[in-house]
């Protein structure tokens, strides 16, 4: 009992000296860094704190899901399925090949031990053939049976690994793309010569935002901006939650002029979004965003990328915010 509440003690100092809310995901992922139960995820807590980064509820967040979630565990369950029907198939296969060679070398005696002067022995030679080739169809058949019943879990784990690829690659608040899955992306991308534009888009004053109303008001509306940026992108490009309050857009093949016009939309269109209190009924402040656009050619790192349309929202920030600014500006 005295060893939890220590625990306990310390979880509540970490979450206080990181200026951490206490949300259940904050205390689970500072519970299991205070315990040290999983030391990759302590060793990047160490190297975060090293490196000066602030921790915020997206990090701990990206954490969870990455050390700590469900998902993992669903992740062993899915790969223990997946061993399940290789070996099964393998099974049925070498089961097949030995009943298919057994049957064959019954064949090859038969044939040569069949004598035509001799009917009643041939008779019976031919008897047990037909038998044996009996014996192998009702053989396969129950191997075929095995493996159309492999076939439909593989299907199944298939629809599995989708739904957990979906999961994995979304962000739950904002159910735009994580990081990761833009990496990969990426790379199809410069695989296939695209050049890329990147829109970076930050919410204007939202720690006083969730200061006076609450971070609960605060998700509700960082929930809405990213509907509001991926209806503006739909098809044709990657919207991604790249930090706690900003997001990014990436669009291949297009000139940094269009690239600005979708931005400029997508700040007209946040600024035109209305949110109520519930409890009160009251009108909530009109949200805006800053918006910085910059373009890459095709052999240039995405890192390039995202800082010149980072520097370019910076800017937009000077400029008095809830405004656009391309890099080339
Ligand atoms: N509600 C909520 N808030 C978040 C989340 N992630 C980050 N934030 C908050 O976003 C705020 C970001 O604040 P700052 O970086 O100081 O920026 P800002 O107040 O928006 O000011 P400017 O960007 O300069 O206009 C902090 O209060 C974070 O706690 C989240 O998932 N939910």
């Amino acid at each position: 009992m005295a060893i939890a509440q220590d625990k306990m003690t310390q979880v509540c100092l970490f979450l206080e000296r990181h200026n951490l809310v206490p949300l259940p995901i904050n205390y689970h992922v500072a519970y299991a860094y205070v315990s040290n139960t999983q030391a990759t995820l302590s060793n990047t807590i160490d190297s975060n704190i090293a490196n000066n980064i602030t921790l915020d509820n997206f990090l701990m967040e990206t954490w969870f899901n990455e050390y700590l979630s469900f998902e993992t565990k669903s992740n062993d369950a899915l790969l223990k399925g997946a061993n399940n029907v290789v070996d099964t198939i393998n099974q049925a296969t070498e089961q097949c090949t030995d009943s298919v060679n057994q049957y064959l070398a019954q064949l090859d005696s038969g044939l040569v031990a069949i004598d035509e002067t001799n009917i009643t022995q041939s008779r019976q030679i031919i008897s047990e053939l037909i038998e044996a080739s009996y014996e192998l169809k009702a053989e396969q058949l129950k191997i075929q049976e095995r493996i159309l019943q492999a076939q439909a879990e593989t299907y199944k784990t298939q629809l599995k690994i989708d739904e957990l690829k979906k999961e994995r690659y979304s962000d739950p608040l904002t159910g735009l793309y994580q990081q990761a899955y833009l990496n990969q992306q990426v790379t199809l991308w410069q695989q296939d010569s695209h050049s890329l534009c990147a829109i970076a888009i930050n919410i204007d004053h939202f720690n006083e935002f969730n200061s006076r109303y609450g971070h609960l008001i605060g998700d509700i509306v960082l929930n809405k901006v990213a509907k509001k940026v991926q209806s503006y992108v739909l098809e044709s490009g990657l919207p991604v939650r790249t930090r706690g309050e900003e997001f990014m857009v990436f669009l291949p093949d297009i000139d940094i002029n269009t690239a600005s016009e979708i931005a400029e939309k997508i700040r007209g269109g946040v600024e035109k979004l209305r949110f109520v209190s519930s409890r009160s009924g009251k009108r909530l402040p009109t949200i805006t965003v800053s918006v910085g656009v910059a373009k890459n050619a095709i052999e240039e790192d995405l890192s390039l990328l995202t800082s010149n349309a980072s520097q370019a929202l910076q800017q937009a920030k000077l400029n008095g915010r809830n405004t656009v600014v391309n890099s080339l500006n």
